[in-house]
């Protein structure tokens, strides 16, 4: 009788929709094979990882011509659960399941020829762990200082008995400052009190991962924390992840990449700021770490709680209509009020500086009057002011004029940036934001010779000089890319606003999300009307919640009645329904507005949407590509009453690093319809593709499900 073979499945990091059969030969690697083992395997002339996802004794390919699997990784095998959301997550996103699960392993743990000594590196971490963190802990609030309605939500959290093996979605919706987090970290402190439990926690920025890891240090200064996101050393983020996977960490804290960690015992997920558009995933696998949070909760059997003062309009619908259970906080925490809002309209000279007031500036403001007096009276109150304005840079264009010349990059279809002195190196430089060419600053303009360039706008570090020009005795900070690349890391520059060594900060919007500073009197926008109009359906939905958020900066820390700060926004259009519902903070208002519109024009989340991208060379191939596409579908009848394809079109930056972009935008009522219609378009670009670049055309295409941004 001769032994029956072992033969194992792999995928691996390829656009490849089946894996790769190898044989297993247990005796020369130790052990028998197991779904979900990470192993290196010979792959055309090389070697790659892979993960093997079936095991059995037979192939549909002949056994004698198959390679064998070279080396077993030391670690435990993926959970079933994690390997059943990458399936579910390679299908939803029409993504190969290789491509899906290997980029979320951490490099560290797909050096085969390290492997060796993985478990010296795991004694290592061991040791070290048991030593204090160099983080300080902070912002704890227990369970009896709640105030009355934390204390009732962090109540109706746990009515449910939180029993296990339940799943269940829930949406605090509180206002900024009403004490969210408090509620939510209490509430995970009652789940962690069982020692094998381990919770997932999403924050979607990394700028917001120190201030929040302060604060689970100061709730849980004896558990092991698994800290994932993109700021993490490799070998930091290989050692978390291990961690995780083996069930050591209790607490998984991260942005995105972290809802793709292996997670045996996970008992409760936390997705803080759940609206925010980070947590969707721009490249490779392009998830939704929200959605695939909740899909992960639903197949586990567990809880997921979405926090956020301005939910998602998806979210908010939900809750509204009970499918999700609706946790409100509807007061802040310290007691103070919420700032009041106050619109400048730019059009009327009344807000403008004239000649005759003795307090304007030598030049043209870049700030009206009416502001500009503001920030002198919050100056005298000794309390800080925030300025913010979207675009980092001193100007955001170079322009002659003699002969109207622009500053265009050569590879895209932008404008490059002026950046000052000592932003992106010695000189000032002009910067493409797309492709990050950076060039030095004509002294004549390239087509007429003339010498008198002149900036177009602003950006922060005009508004910077602008300030410090205003307001000479003020302690001025700007908080931007460019500066804290510079300061090597944001967090510095925060612990400055929050140590109160500034009196005005300016910057873009990095500055307004979640952070929880104590002494904002004044926070004004400068340039909210630039996001008001736009092509994309979400644009007001998303500077809503902006505003929000960033008003929600002011005030914090007053006491019971006391004035929760200002807000003031300068734009043309005070009337826009935006600002009219910030003015009275309706946000239920403004959500039940904008989701009646929605409704109307049958746009997400009335309809479901993918948009299929193509990039070449030149636009018209792309185009074509897409044109050809779309002919195809209907030839195959995919095309219906239930599934509208639209033409494609140009992106909205159409070139980008010499490469040029188009999309085709598909929409349907129904999910599943969309997902039948992708599904046949996906095997039938990948029949005439190498990989994911069209063989016939040269074309690279890709798929996107729920995109965020058309
Ligand atoms: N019960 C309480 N008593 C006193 N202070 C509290 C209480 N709960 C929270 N705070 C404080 O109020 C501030 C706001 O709380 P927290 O950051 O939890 O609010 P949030 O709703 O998560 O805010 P945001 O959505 O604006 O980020 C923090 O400084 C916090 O320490
Ligand atoms: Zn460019």
């Amino acid at each position: 009788m001769t032994l029956k073979p072992i033969v194992v499945q792999v995928v691996i990091d390829k656009p490849l929709a089946q894996g790769f059969d190898y044989l297993w030969d247990a005796e020369k690697l130790g052990k028998l094979p197991e779904i979900g083992h990470i192993v290196e395997v010979p792959f055309a002339r090389s070697k790659v990882i892979g993960l093997v996802i079936k095991v059995s004794d037979h192939s549909d390919y002949e056994i004698a011509k198959l390679k064998s699997v070279d080396r077993l990784a030391p670690l435990p095998p993926l959970d079933p659960a994690l390997l059943r959301l990458m399936n579910f997550a390679s299908q939803y996103y029409v993504h190969a399941l290789g491509e899906t699960i290997l980029p979320t392993i951490p490099q560290m743990w797909k050096k085969a020829d390290d492997w060796e000594k993985i478990p010296k590196k795991i004694e290592t971490a061991d040791k070290k762990s048991n030593k204090n963190s160099d983080v300080i802990a902070e912002g704890l609030i227990t369970e009896d200082q709640l105030n009355p309605s934390q204390k009732n939500a962090l109540q109706e959290l746990m009515a449910d008995g939180q029993q296990e093996n339940q799943f269940r979605v829930i949406l605090l919706q509180g206002q900024t400052g009403s004490g969210k987090t408090a509620v939510f970290l209490n509430w995970l402190a009652s789940i962690l009190r069982d020692e094998a439990a381990q919770v997932l926690l999403l924050v979607p920025e990394i700028n917001l991962t120190p201030q929040l890891e302060r604060r689970v240090k100061a709730y849980f200064p004896d558990k092991k924390m698994a800290l994932l996101h993109s700021g993490v050393s490799e070998k930091k983020r290989g050692i978390a992840w291990y961690e995780a996977m083996t069930g050591k960490a209790q607490i998984i804290l991260g942005t995105r990449l972290a809802a793709l960690t292996p997670i045996p015992n996970l008992r409760a997920i936390v997705v803080d700021e759940e609206h925010d558009a980070s947590y969707k995933q721009q490249e490779g696998t392009r998830y939704s770490a929200r959605d695939l949070a909740i899909w992960r909760a639903h197949d586990q059997k567990t809880t997921i709680l979405l926090s956020s003062a301005t939910p998602s309009l998806e979210t908010w619908l939900a809750a509204q209509s009970g499918r999700y259970k609706y946790i409100r906080l509807d007061q802040r925490a310290q007691g103070a009020n919420l700032p009041s809002v106050h619109l400048i309209n730019t059009r009327d000279p009344q807000n403008q500086f004239s000649p005759g007031d003795e307090d304007a500036p030598k030049q043209k403001s870049l700030i009206t009057k009416t502001l500009a007096r503001a920030i002198t009276k919050t100056l005298e109150a000794k309390k800080q002011s925030l300025i913010l304005i979207n675009r980092r840079g001193y100007a955001p264009v170079l322009s002659c004029s003699a002969c109207n010349w622009l500053s265009k990059c050569t590879q895209c279809s932008t404008y490059t940036v002026m950046h000052k002195a000592g932003a992106l190196g010695k000189r000032s430089v002009l910067s493409c934001h797309h492709c990050g060419l950076v060039k030095s600053i004509p002294q004549f303009c390239p087509d007429c010779g003339n010498a008198d360039l002149k900036t177009l706008g602003h950006g922060t570090q005009k508004l910077e000089d602008a300030i410090e020009e205003m307001w000479p005795q003020a302690r001025v900070l700007r908080v931007d890319t460019d500066s804290s690349r510079k300061s090597k890391g944001a967090e510095k520059l925060f612990q400055e606003i929050h140590e109160g060594n500034v009196d005005i900060v300016v910057g873009t919007q990095m500055i307004a999300k979640g952070h929880d500073y104590q002494n904002i009197g004044l926070v004004a926008v400068l340039d909210a009307d630039s996001r008001l109009y736009s092509a994309d359906f979400r644009a007001a939905e998303r500077l809503f919640a902006q505003l929000v958020q960033v008003a929600g900066r002011a005030g914090r820390s007053g006491t019971s009645g006391e004035r929760g700060g200002d807000i003031y926004i300068e734009t043309q259009y005070p009337e826009s329904p935006v600002f009219q519902y910030l003015l009275r903070h309706d946000v239920d208002g403004f959500m039940a507005f904008t989701a009646s519109e929605r409704e109307e024009a049958k746009l997400p989340p009335y309809s479901y949407q993918a948009l299929i991208h193509a990039e070449a060379k030149v636009l018209e191939k792309a185009i074509q590509f897409l044109n050809e596409l779309k002919a195809r579908m209907k030839s195959r009848g995919i095309i219906s009453k239930e599934l509208k394809v639209y033409d494609p079109v140009p992106k909205p930056v159409m070139r980008v690093a010499g490469s040029e972009r188009a999309q085709l935008l598909i929409e349907s009522p129904n999910r599943k319809t969309l997902q039948e219609a992708l599904e046949i378009v996906d095997q039938g670009l990948r029949q005439d593709s190498q990989g994911r670049i069209s063989k016939i055309s040269r074309i690279r295409w890709l798929i996107e499900r729920d995109p965020i941004a058309i």
